[in-house]
Protein backbone atom coordinates (compact mmCIF):
# COMPACT_ATOMS: atom_id res chain seq x y z
CA UNK A 1 0.00 0.00 0.00
CA UNK A 2 1.35 3.66 -0.85
CA UNK A 3 2.29 5.22 2.23
CA UNK A 4 2.29 2.76 4.30
CA UNK A 5 3.60 3.66 8.09
CA UNK A 6 6.74 2.04 9.14
CA UNK A 7 6.88 0.78 12.80
CA UNK A 8 8.26 3.35 14.86
CA UNK A 9 6.80 6.14 12.75
CA UNK A 10 5.07 9.22 14.78
CA UNK A 11 1.99 11.09 13.54
CA UNK A 12 -1.08 12.77 14.61
CA UNK A 13 -4.29 11.70 14.43
CA UNK A 14 -7.76 12.64 15.69
CA UNK A 15 -9.84 10.09 16.92
CA UNK A 16 -13.13 8.88 15.62
CA UNK A 17 -14.31 6.64 17.50
CA UNK A 18 -14.21 4.06 20.56
CA UNK A 19 -13.44 0.39 19.53
CA UNK A 20 -15.19 -2.90 21.02
CA UNK A 21 -11.89 -3.02 23.37
CA UNK A 22 -12.59 0.67 24.47
CA UNK A 23 -9.35 1.75 22.28
CA UNK A 24 -9.55 5.13 20.43
CA UNK A 25 -9.70 4.91 16.65
CA UNK A 26 -8.35 7.12 14.45
CA UNK A 27 -7.66 6.23 10.89
CA UNK A 28 -4.44 6.90 8.39
CA UNK A 29 -5.48 6.46 4.53
CA UNK A 30 -8.69 5.00 5.58
CA UNK A 31 -6.69 2.65 7.29
CA UNK A 32 -7.86 2.04 11.22
CA UNK A 33 -5.08 3.25 14.01
CA UNK A 34 -6.01 1.51 17.47
CA UNK A 35 -4.71 3.65 20.15
CA UNK A 36 -5.42 2.16 24.15
CA UNK A 37 -6.07 5.31 26.47
CA UNK A 38 -7.46 7.71 23.47
CA UNK A 39 -10.81 9.03 23.44
CA UNK A 40 -13.35 10.51 20.73
CA UNK A 41 -12.73 14.26 19.55
CA UNK A 42 -9.14 14.07 20.65
CA UNK A 43 -6.04 14.85 18.98
CA UNK A 44 -3.51 12.70 19.62
CA UNK A 45 0.20 12.30 18.90
CA UNK A 46 0.78 8.12 18.56
CA UNK A 47 3.61 5.92 17.71
CA UNK A 48 3.03 3.02 14.87
CA UNK A 49 3.82 -0.24 16.99
CA UNK A 50 2.29 -3.21 14.44
CA UNK A 51 0.48 -2.86 11.40
CA UNK A 52 -1.67 -5.55 10.21
CA UNK A 53 -3.54 -6.31 7.07
CA UNK A 54 -6.96 -3.80 8.20
CA UNK A 55 -5.28 -2.11 10.80
CA UNK A 56 -2.33 -0.29 12.59
CA UNK A 57 -1.73 -0.41 16.60
CA UNK A 58 0.14 2.34 18.48
CA UNK A 59 1.00 3.79 21.13
CA UNK A 60 -0.39 7.14 22.92
CA UNK A 61 2.97 9.40 22.61
CA UNK A 62 0.95 12.60 24.10
CA UNK A 63 -2.63 14.36 23.70
CA UNK A 64 -2.71 17.36 21.79
CA UNK A 65 -6.61 18.24 22.21
CA UNK A 66 -7.97 16.76 24.90
CA UNK A 67 -11.54 15.28 25.25
CA UNK A 68 -13.49 17.42 28.29
CA UNK A 69 -14.72 14.07 29.32
CA UNK A 70 -10.98 12.40 30.13
CA UNK A 71 -10.69 12.20 33.83
CA UNK A 72 -7.98 10.90 36.27
CA UNK A 73 -7.79 7.34 36.90
CA UNK A 74 -8.55 6.30 40.31
CA UNK A 75 -6.05 3.20 40.47
CA UNK A 76 -2.82 3.50 40.75
CA UNK A 77 -1.48 0.41 38.08
CA UNK A 78 -4.37 1.05 35.63
CA UNK A 79 -2.34 1.74 32.60
CA UNK A 80 -0.31 -1.38 33.66
CA UNK A 81 -3.00 -3.81 34.51
CA UNK A 82 -4.95 -4.65 31.70
CA UNK A 83 -7.63 -5.41 33.45
CA UNK A 84 -9.74 -2.06 33.26
CA UNK A 85 -10.07 -0.11 29.93
CA UNK A 86 -11.84 2.86 30.68
CA UNK A 87 -10.81 4.90 33.75
CA UNK A 88 -9.72 7.78 31.88
CA UNK A 89 -13.02 8.28 30.99
CA UNK A 90 -16.21 9.95 33.30
CA UNK A 91 -18.57 7.49 34.21
CA UNK A 92 -21.17 8.23 33.03
CA UNK A 93 -19.68 8.70 29.34
CA UNK A 94 -18.42 5.26 29.64
CA UNK A 95 -22.33 4.21 30.00
CA UNK A 96 -23.08 6.45 26.64
CA UNK A 97 -20.00 5.15 25.26
CA UNK A 98 -21.69 1.33 25.35
CA UNK A 99 -24.63 2.11 23.55
CA UNK A 100 -22.76 3.33 21.08
CA UNK A 101 -20.87 0.06 21.16
CA UNK A 102 -24.09 -1.86 20.44
CA UNK A 103 -25.31 0.55 17.85
CA UNK A 104 -22.28 0.19 15.83
CA UNK A 105 -22.64 -3.53 16.28
CA UNK A 106 -26.39 -3.60 14.95
CA UNK A 107 -25.15 -1.32 12.08
CA UNK A 108 -22.46 -3.61 11.06
CA UNK A 109 -24.47 -7.10 11.43
CA UNK A 110 -28.44 -6.68 11.42
CA UNK A 111 -29.80 -5.98 7.73
CA UNK A 112 -33.37 -4.89 8.90
CA UNK A 113 -33.40 -1.54 10.33
CA UNK A 114 -33.28 -1.05 14.11
CA UNK A 115 -34.58 2.50 15.44
CA UNK A 116 -32.30 3.88 17.79
CA UNK A 117 -35.25 4.30 19.54
CA UNK A 118 -35.57 1.07 20.46
CA UNK A 119 -32.03 1.23 22.04
CA UNK A 120 -32.05 2.28 25.88
CA UNK A 121 -29.86 4.32 27.76
CA UNK A 122 -27.33 2.39 29.34
CA UNK A 123 -28.16 1.08 32.77
CA UNK A 124 -25.99 2.18 35.29
CA UNK A 125 -24.07 -0.10 37.94
CA UNK A 126 -25.03 1.34 42.02
CA UNK A 127 -21.92 0.70 43.40
CA UNK A 128 -19.43 1.28 39.92
CA UNK A 129 -15.77 0.50 42.50
CA UNK A 130 -15.89 -2.72 44.60
CA UNK A 131 -18.51 -4.58 42.57
CA UNK A 132 -16.81 -7.39 41.38
CA UNK A 133 -17.48 -10.87 43.70
CA UNK A 134 -15.03 -12.80 42.56
CA UNK A 135 -11.34 -13.03 41.73
CA UNK A 136 -8.89 -15.32 40.31
CA UNK A 137 -5.29 -14.19 39.96
CA UNK A 138 -2.10 -15.74 38.91
CA UNK A 139 1.04 -15.76 41.56
CA UNK A 140 4.83 -14.72 41.23
CA UNK A 141 7.58 -15.18 43.19
CA UNK A 142 9.17 -12.52 43.42
CA UNK A 143 12.19 -10.90 45.91
CA UNK A 144 11.42 -13.02 48.71
CA UNK A 145 7.66 -12.60 48.45
CA UNK A 146 4.58 -13.68 46.77
CA UNK A 147 2.83 -11.32 44.68
CA UNK A 148 -0.53 -11.63 42.88
CA UNK A 149 -1.97 -9.51 39.90
CA UNK A 150 -2.61 -9.57 36.63
CA UNK A 151 -0.15 -9.84 33.62
CA UNK A 152 0.59 -6.82 31.37
CA UNK A 153 -1.62 -7.43 28.22
CA UNK A 154 1.10 -9.41 26.21
CA UNK A 155 2.99 -10.09 28.49
CA UNK A 156 4.74 -12.12 30.96
CA UNK A 157 5.02 -9.41 33.41
CA UNK A 158 2.69 -9.56 36.25
CA UNK A 159 1.49 -6.07 37.48
CA UNK A 160 1.55 -6.38 41.51
CA UNK A 161 -2.40 -5.54 42.86
CA UNK A 162 -2.65 -4.43 46.03
CA UNK A 163 -5.75 -2.88 46.66
CA UNK A 164 -7.55 -3.21 43.71
CA UNK A 165 -10.62 -0.52 43.11
CA UNK A 166 -13.08 -2.83 41.42
CA UNK A 167 -12.76 -6.25 43.54
CA UNK A 168 -15.24 -6.13 46.44
CA UNK A 169 -12.24 -4.79 49.86
CA UNK A 170 -12.80 -8.11 51.42
CA UNK A 171 -11.50 -9.80 48.35
CA UNK A 172 -8.30 -7.53 48.96
CA UNK A 173 -8.50 -8.05 52.35
CA UNK A 174 -8.18 -11.70 52.60
CA UNK A 175 -5.65 -12.10 49.39
CA UNK A 176 -3.39 -10.01 51.35
CA UNK A 177 -3.98 -12.29 54.16
CA UNK A 178 -3.53 -15.09 52.60
CA UNK A 179 0.22 -14.69 51.21
CA UNK A 180 1.65 -12.84 54.38
CA UNK A 181 0.44 -16.62 55.82
CA UNK A 182 1.79 -18.36 52.34
CA UNK A 183 5.45 -16.07 52.70
CA UNK A 184 5.03 -17.28 56.53
CA UNK A 185 4.57 -21.02 55.95
CA UNK A 186 7.59 -21.05 52.89
CA UNK A 187 4.35 -21.93 50.52
CA UNK A 188 5.81 -20.55 47.42
CA UNK A 189 4.45 -19.84 44.08
CA UNK A 190 4.77 -22.03 41.15
CA UNK A 191 7.56 -21.03 38.83
CA UNK A 192 7.70 -22.61 35.71
CA UNK A 193 11.42 -22.08 34.53
CA UNK A 194 12.76 -22.96 38.04
CA UNK A 195 9.98 -25.54 38.59
CA UNK A 196 9.72 -24.65 42.17
CA UNK A 197 6.93 -23.56 44.35
CA UNK A 198 3.41 -25.39 43.90
CA UNK A 199 0.42 -22.05 43.57
CA UNK A 200 -0.39 -20.92 40.38
CA UNK A 201 -3.46 -18.87 41.25
CA UNK A 202 -5.99 -18.39 44.21
CA UNK A 203 -9.68 -17.42 43.18
CA UNK A 204 -11.42 -15.55 46.23
CA UNK A 205 -15.54 -15.28 45.80
CA UNK A 206 -17.26 -13.53 48.21
CA UNK A 207 -21.59 -13.87 48.56
CA UNK A 208 -22.69 -10.47 49.58
CA UNK A 209 -25.49 -11.28 51.55
CA UNK A 210 -23.75 -13.22 53.80
CA UNK A 211 -20.06 -11.80 53.50
CA UNK A 212 -19.03 -15.89 53.16
CA UNK A 213 -15.96 -16.34 51.59
CA UNK A 214 -14.66 -19.02 49.66
CA UNK A 215 -11.01 -19.68 48.08
CA UNK A 216 -9.74 -21.94 45.82
CA UNK A 217 -5.94 -22.61 45.38
CA UNK A 218 -5.03 -23.54 42.20
CA UNK A 219 -1.71 -25.64 42.43
CA UNK A 220 0.63 -27.39 39.94
CA UNK A 221 1.36 -30.19 41.83
CA UNK A 222 -0.30 -31.41 45.59
CA UNK A 223 1.38 -29.24 48.44
CA UNK A 224 0.20 -30.68 52.04
CA UNK A 225 1.28 -27.18 53.15
CA UNK A 226 -1.87 -25.72 51.33
CA UNK A 227 -4.42 -27.83 53.37
CA UNK A 228 -3.23 -27.19 56.62
CA UNK A 229 -3.16 -23.25 55.44
CA UNK A 230 -6.74 -23.98 54.13
CA UNK A 231 -7.47 -25.25 57.76
CA UNK A 232 -5.92 -22.42 59.66
CA UNK A 233 -7.86 -19.61 57.33
CA UNK A 234 -11.39 -21.34 58.16
CA UNK A 235 -10.60 -21.59 61.69
CA UNK A 236 -9.49 -17.93 62.14
CA UNK A 237 -11.62 -15.74 60.00
CA UNK A 238 -15.43 -16.70 60.67
CA UNK A 239 -15.70 -14.84 56.60
CA UNK A 240 -13.62 -17.36 55.31
CA UNK A 241 -16.26 -20.78 55.31
CA UNK A 242 -15.15 -22.73 52.46
CA UNK A 243 -11.25 -24.06 51.25
CA UNK A 244 -10.53 -25.83 48.04
CA UNK A 245 -7.76 -26.88 46.57
CA UNK A 246 -7.16 -27.99 42.59
CA UNK A 247 -4.30 -29.93 40.98
CA UNK A 248 -3.72 -28.54 37.71
CA UNK A 249 -0.43 -29.09 35.81
CA UNK A 250 -1.81 -28.05 32.22
CA UNK A 251 0.18 -24.68 31.86
CA UNK A 252 -1.56 -24.15 28.38
CA UNK A 253 -5.73 -24.90 29.49
CA UNK A 254 -7.10 -21.45 30.09
CA UNK A 255 -9.35 -23.94 32.63
CA UNK A 256 -8.73 -23.30 36.21
CA UNK A 257 -10.56 -26.46 37.42
CA UNK A 258 -9.95 -30.16 36.77
CA UNK A 259 -11.13 -33.38 38.25
CA UNK A 260 -8.84 -33.53 40.79
CA UNK A 261 -10.65 -30.62 42.35
CA UNK A 262 -11.42 -31.22 46.57
CA UNK A 263 -12.21 -29.38 49.54
CA UNK A 264 -9.56 -28.76 52.35
CA UNK A 265 -11.35 -27.24 55.15
CA UNK A 266 -15.53 -25.67 56.01
CA UNK A 267 -18.42 -26.54 53.82
CA UNK A 268 -18.81 -27.18 50.15
CA UNK A 269 -20.66 -23.97 49.60
CA UNK A 270 -20.92 -20.24 50.43
CA UNK A 271 -24.42 -18.95 50.44
CA UNK A 272 -25.91 -15.92 48.31
CA UNK A 273 -29.17 -14.19 48.67
CA UNK A 274 -31.18 -12.60 45.84
CA UNK A 275 -34.54 -12.35 45.63
CA UNK A 276 -35.28 -13.91 49.01
CA UNK A 277 -34.07 -17.29 47.49
CA UNK A 278 -30.54 -19.10 48.92
CA UNK A 279 -28.14 -19.75 46.04
CA UNK A 280 -25.44 -22.51 47.24
CA UNK A 281 -22.02 -21.45 45.33
CA UNK A 282 -19.80 -24.38 44.59
CA UNK A 283 -16.05 -22.35 43.26
CA UNK A 284 -16.46 -23.79 39.68
CA UNK A 285 -20.46 -23.03 39.29
CA UNK A 286 -21.11 -19.72 37.20
CA UNK A 287 -22.87 -16.61 39.00
CA UNK A 288 -22.85 -13.45 37.84
CA UNK A 289 -19.62 -11.17 38.74
CA UNK A 290 -21.62 -8.22 39.93
CA UNK A 291 -24.33 -8.95 42.77
CA UNK A 292 -26.60 -5.98 43.10
CA UNK A 293 -26.19 -5.98 38.84
CA UNK A 294 -27.12 -8.95 38.68
CA UNK A 295 -30.54 -8.47 40.76
CA UNK A 296 -31.02 -5.37 38.11
CA UNK A 297 -30.74 -7.95 35.56
CA UNK A 298 -32.93 -10.32 36.65
CA UNK A 299 -35.61 -7.94 37.58
CA UNK A 300 -35.45 -6.62 33.92
CA UNK A 301 -36.60 -10.18 32.75
CA UNK A 302 -39.49 -9.89 34.95
CA UNK A 303 -40.10 -6.93 33.61
CA UNK A 304 -39.50 -7.52 29.96
CA UNK A 305 -41.59 -10.96 30.64
CA UNK A 306 -44.97 -9.95 31.87
CA UNK A 307 -45.51 -13.36 32.62
CA UNK A 308 -48.75 -14.80 33.14
CA UNK A 309 -49.63 -17.58 35.82
CA UNK A 310 -50.33 -19.83 32.48
CA UNK A 311 -46.81 -19.10 31.29
CA UNK A 312 -44.29 -22.22 30.51
CA UNK A 313 -41.12 -20.45 30.11
CA UNK A 314 -37.43 -22.00 29.31
CA UNK A 315 -34.06 -20.58 30.75
CA UNK A 316 -31.29 -21.64 28.10
CA UNK A 317 -27.81 -21.15 29.26
CA UNK A 318 -29.47 -21.25 32.99
CA UNK A 319 -26.21 -21.38 35.42
CA UNK A 320 -27.16 -22.07 38.83
CA UNK A 321 -30.93 -20.70 37.44
CA UNK A 322 -31.45 -17.89 39.52
CA UNK A 323 -33.70 -16.64 36.16
CA UNK A 324 -35.39 -19.57 36.96
CA UNK A 325 -35.87 -18.58 40.13
CA UNK A 326 -37.04 -15.36 39.66
CA UNK A 327 -39.26 -16.04 37.10
CA UNK A 328 -41.20 -19.26 39.02
CA UNK A 329 -43.31 -17.69 41.05
CA UNK A 330 -45.09 -15.65 38.49
CA UNK A 331 -45.46 -18.83 35.96
CA UNK A 332 -46.80 -21.63 35.85
CA UNK A 333 -43.65 -23.88 34.62
CA UNK A 334 -39.95 -23.02 34.35
CA UNK A 335 -37.03 -25.53 32.76
CA UNK A 336 -33.51 -24.52 33.01
CA UNK A 337 -31.08 -25.76 30.33
CA UNK A 338 -27.47 -25.64 31.79
CA UNK A 339 -24.62 -28.10 30.64
CA UNK A 340 -21.93 -27.61 33.36
CA UNK A 341 -22.35 -30.74 36.11
CA UNK A 342 -21.11 -28.31 38.87
CA UNK A 343 -24.04 -25.52 37.92
CA UNK A 344 -26.64 -28.04 37.51
CA UNK A 345 -25.82 -29.17 41.08
CA UNK A 346 -25.88 -25.73 43.26
CA UNK A 347 -28.97 -25.26 41.32
CA UNK A 348 -30.34 -28.61 42.43
CA UNK A 349 -29.08 -27.42 45.90
CA UNK A 350 -31.11 -24.17 45.20
CA UNK A 351 -34.26 -25.61 44.62
CA UNK A 352 -33.83 -27.97 47.95
CA UNK A 353 -33.54 -24.89 49.94
CA UNK A 354 -36.10 -22.67 49.03
CA UNK A 355 -40.00 -22.56 47.99
CA UNK A 356 -40.37 -22.66 44.21
CA UNK A 357 -40.99 -26.08 42.98
CA UNK A 358 -42.39 -25.45 39.83
CA UNK A 359 -38.19 -25.54 37.86
CA UNK A 360 -37.58 -28.28 35.80
CA UNK A 361 -33.40 -28.65 35.15
CA UNK A 362 -32.35 -30.00 32.29
CA UNK A 363 -28.60 -31.01 32.11
CA UNK A 364 -27.22 -30.54 28.69
CA UNK A 365 -26.28 -28.58 25.46
CA UNK A 366 -28.93 -26.40 24.88
CA UNK A 367 -29.31 -27.36 20.81
CA UNK A 368 -29.68 -31.15 22.14
CA UNK A 369 -32.13 -30.42 25.00
CA UNK A 370 -34.07 -27.82 22.86
CA UNK A 371 -34.63 -30.15 20.17
CA UNK A 372 -35.46 -33.00 22.25
CA UNK A 373 -37.95 -31.20 24.47
CA UNK A 374 -39.45 -29.53 21.30
CA UNK A 375 -42.70 -30.42 21.63
CA UNK A 376 -43.25 -28.80 25.48
CA UNK A 377 -45.60 -25.46 24.21
CA UNK A 378 -43.11 -22.28 25.01
CA UNK A 379 -44.30 -19.40 25.82
CA UNK A 380 -40.93 -17.25 26.07
CA UNK A 381 -37.51 -17.96 26.16
CA UNK A 382 -34.81 -16.70 27.87
CA UNK A 383 -31.27 -16.99 26.58
CA UNK A 384 -28.09 -15.67 28.41
CA UNK A 385 -25.51 -17.86 26.14
CA UNK A 386 -21.66 -17.36 26.42
CA UNK A 387 -19.80 -14.61 24.30
CA UNK A 388 -20.22 -17.17 21.21
CA UNK A 389 -23.99 -16.10 21.14
CA UNK A 390 -26.51 -18.50 20.05
CA UNK A 391 -25.19 -19.51 16.36
CA UNK A 392 -26.88 -20.74 13.65
CA UNK A 393 -28.42 -24.39 15.24
CA UNK A 394 -30.59 -22.51 18.25
CA UNK A 395 -31.39 -19.22 15.88
CA UNK A 396 -33.16 -22.30 13.27
CA UNK A 397 -34.67 -24.24 16.31
CA UNK A 398 -36.53 -20.70 17.02
CA UNK A 399 -37.38 -19.74 13.11
CA UNK A 400 -39.50 -23.02 13.47
CA UNK A 401 -40.74 -23.23 16.76
CA UNK A 402 -41.63 -19.79 17.30
CA UNK A 403 -42.14 -18.94 20.63
CA UNK A 404 -44.13 -15.61 21.32
CA UNK A 405 -41.49 -14.13 22.96
CA UNK A 406 -37.40 -13.97 23.45
CA UNK A 407 -35.41 -12.08 26.08
CA UNK A 408 -31.85 -12.70 24.89
CA UNK A 409 -29.05 -11.25 27.39
CA UNK A 410 -25.89 -11.08 25.77
CA UNK A 411 -22.70 -10.30 26.96
CA UNK A 412 -21.02 -9.56 23.38
CA UNK A 413 -22.52 -7.07 21.07
CA UNK A 414 -21.30 -8.19 17.91
CA UNK A 415 -22.74 -11.98 18.32
CA UNK A 416 -25.80 -10.70 19.45
CA UNK A 417 -26.23 -8.16 16.28
CA UNK A 418 -25.50 -11.41 14.17
CA UNK A 419 -28.16 -13.38 15.74
CA UNK A 420 -30.67 -10.31 15.67
CA UNK A 421 -29.91 -10.53 11.74
CA UNK A 422 -31.43 -13.69 11.98
CA UNK A 423 -34.13 -13.66 14.06
CA UNK A 424 -35.72 -10.64 12.83
CA UNK A 425 -36.82 -12.70 9.76
CA UNK A 426 -39.60 -13.49 12.07
CA UNK A 427 -39.17 -11.77 15.15
CA UNK A 428 -39.94 -7.49 16.04
CA UNK A 429 -37.36 -6.26 18.43
CA UNK A 430 -38.91 -4.27 20.80
CA UNK A 431 -36.26 -3.03 23.46
CA UNK A 432 -32.48 -3.39 23.35
CA UNK A 433 -31.38 -2.35 26.93
CA UNK A 434 -27.57 -1.72 27.57
CA UNK A 435 -26.59 -3.15 31.31
CA UNK A 436 -23.68 -1.96 32.74
CA UNK A 437 -22.45 -5.10 34.50
CA UNK A 438 -18.34 -4.28 34.53
CA UNK A 439 -17.96 -0.61 34.87
CA UNK A 440 -15.36 0.76 33.60
CA UNK A 441 -14.16 -2.12 31.44
CA UNK A 442 -15.43 -2.18 27.33
CA UNK A 443 -17.32 -5.06 28.44
CA UNK A 444 -21.72 -4.57 27.76
CA UNK A 445 -24.31 -6.40 29.22
CA UNK A 446 -27.35 -6.02 26.74
CA UNK A 447 -30.96 -7.25 27.12
CA UNK A 448 -33.14 -7.75 23.88
CA UNK A 449 -37.13 -8.40 24.12
CA UNK A 450 -38.84 -9.78 20.95
CA UNK A 451 -41.51 -10.97 20.16
CA UNK A 452 -43.12 -12.59 16.67
CA UNK A 453 -44.12 -10.42 14.05
C1 LIG B 1 -23.49 -16.23 30.81
S1 LIG B 1 -23.75 -17.65 31.77
C2 LIG B 1 -25.37 -17.33 32.29
C3 LIG B 1 -25.83 -17.97 33.56
C4 LIG B 1 -27.08 -17.46 34.23
N1 LIG B 1 -28.11 -17.02 33.32
C5 LIG B 1 -26.76 -16.39 35.25
O1 LIG B 1 -27.23 -15.26 35.12
O2 LIG B 1 -26.06 -16.71 36.22
C6 LIG B 1 -23.87 -18.87 30.55
C7 LIG B 1 -24.06 -20.29 31.05
O3 LIG B 1 -24.25 -21.13 29.91
C8 LIG B 1 -23.62 -22.38 30.14
N2 LIG B 1 -23.39 -22.96 28.80
C9 LIG B 1 -22.44 -22.62 27.90
N3 LIG B 1 -22.61 -23.30 26.75
C10 LIG B 1 -23.70 -24.09 26.92
C11 LIG B 1 -24.38 -25.00 26.09
N4 LIG B 1 -23.98 -25.23 24.83
N5 LIG B 1 -25.47 -25.62 26.57
C12 LIG B 1 -25.91 -25.38 27.85
N6 LIG B 1 -25.30 -24.51 28.68
C13 LIG B 1 -24.21 -23.87 28.24
C14 LIG B 1 -22.38 -22.03 30.94
O4 LIG B 1 -21.93 -23.13 31.67
C15 LIG B 1 -22.90 -20.88 31.84
O5 LIG B 1 -23.37 -21.39 33.06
Amino acid sequence: MENKLPIGQRLTTEIQKIGINGEGIGYYNRKAIFVDFALPKEEVEVEITADFDTYYKANLVQIIKKSPSRVEPFCPVYHECGGCQLQHLAYDETLALKRELIIQAIRRYVKTKVSLDLIKPTIASNPNTHYRNKASLPLQYKFGKNIIGMYKPNSNHLVEIKDCPIQEQDINKFYTLILNQMDKRKILAYNNTSKTGTVRFIIIRRAEATAQIQVTFILYKEDPEIVELGKYLVEKFKEIVSVYRVINDDLKSREFFTKNTNLIAGTEAINEVLNDVVFSLKPDAFFQLNTKQADVLYNKVIELGQFKPTDIVIDAYSGIAPIAQYVAPHVKRVYAIESVEASIQSAKDTIIQNTHKNIDLLKGDVVEVLNKKKDIPVDVIVFDPPRTGLGEKVTAFLLKKKPKKIIYISCNPSTLAKDLDVLTQAYTIKSIEPIDMFPFTSHVETVVLMSMV
